[in-house]
């Protein structure tokens, strides 16, 4: 047991965010270390009257925790595996990903005969173009409104009538214990979540001590999880896609395999494109996805989703 190890562990200042960190700084404590948490306010959280593809860089939410691990300030940041850039820094590698909560997306809304099936227009609050399109391609009736913000403020923006229901992650709504509020749970096959969605993700400095790293990783890690999220983060970082465009994929462990199917959809969503493949090696399953997602035409569509994007702003 490494006895004097504290660990500092950095993380985003929201409620969200706090939850995560004191989990992974309970399962420090599981295997005999302590933890304080440093918490910061980063860009993504201060910048709230833009929508996020808007922002446009990637890693709005994760830039300054990296200089943090550089700089020695903080041992291990936290982040939610799906708000991370499809690549890092050779020097921050991610050494561990939590076990995964369910990972669907759910519907929130005061009125609990709400259905997104329903043919009477809704107004969706969702801040996720992923979510947008997928409203545009399944449910073209209702109307996406931008919805900012963490979840507690989404939340009186709801109360406030601001919008009639709003789609967000099982995970953090089960977190922030606002379960009350689900009128729909979303299938995971028909409408697939973002990658890495409901696992928190650990990353360091490559000059953290190797002890420290292997006894962090060998406390948080859940090794099923990691390979699915690996398989996803693969395809995503193949596509070059991230958490501000609408590409979706999820991976489940079946018997030693990986299932992985993902896909984009158009922001008006009239084009999907998807694929699903099995194997049992993480990275080659999520490329075998991903290069038959670009033979589809992945790439092209991308393209014209990032230019849209920026015309938007
Ligand atoms: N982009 C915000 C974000 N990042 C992680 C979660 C939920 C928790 C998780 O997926 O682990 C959320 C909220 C949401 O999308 O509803």
């Amino acid at each position: 047991m490494q006895l004097k190890n504290n660990i500092r562990i950095g993380t985003r200042n929201s409620a969200l965010a706090l939850w995560q960190a004191h989990h992974i700084g309970r399962l420090l404590e599981t295997a005999g270390m302590t933890y304080e948490l440093v918490a910061i306010n980063t860009i993504g959280d201060k910048i709230l009257d833009r929508s996020l593809s808007k922002i446009g860089a990637k890693g709005v939410f994760t830039e300054e925790l990296e200089t943090m691990l550089r700089a020695g300030e903080i041992d291990i940041a936290q982040h939610s595996a799906k708000d991370l850039p499809s690549t890092l820094a050779d020097d921050l590698p991610l050494i561990a990903f939590t076990e995964r909560e369910a990972a669907h997306d759910v519907v929130l809304s005061m009125n609990p005969s709400i259905r997104l099936g329903q043919s009477a227009p809704l107004r969706i609050g969702t801040s996720s173009t992923r979510r947008r399109a997928f409203l545009a391609h399944q449910y073209p009736q209702h109307v996406a409104v931008e919805m900012r913000g963490n979840l507690q403020t989404r939340l009186e923006k709801l109360k406030n009538g601001d919008c009639d229901a709003m789609l967000l992650a099982y995970a953090g709504v089960h977190r922030m214990d606002m379960e009350a509020y689900i009128v729909e749970h979303l299938d995971l096959q028909a409408y697939v979540p973002a990658v890495g969605q409901g696992s928190v993700a650990i990353q360091c400095s490559s000059r953290l001590d190797s002890n420290i790293r292997e006894a962090i990783r060998a406390a948080c890690n859940h090794a099923a999880s990691e390979s699915c999220i690996v398989a996803e983060r693969s395809l995503l970082a193949m596509l070059d896609g991230g958490c501000s465009v609408p590409v979706f994929g999820h991976a489940k462990l079946v018997a030693g395999q990986i299932h992985l199917h993902a896909g984009v959809l158009s922001l008006s969503g009239d084009q999907k494109i998807e694929s699903s493949g099995i194997g049992a090696e993480p990275k080659s399953v999520g490329n075998q996805v991903a290069t038959e997602l670009i033979k589809q035409g992945a790439q092209q569509l991308l393209k014209e989703i990032r230019v849209q994007l920026a015309s938007q702003s």
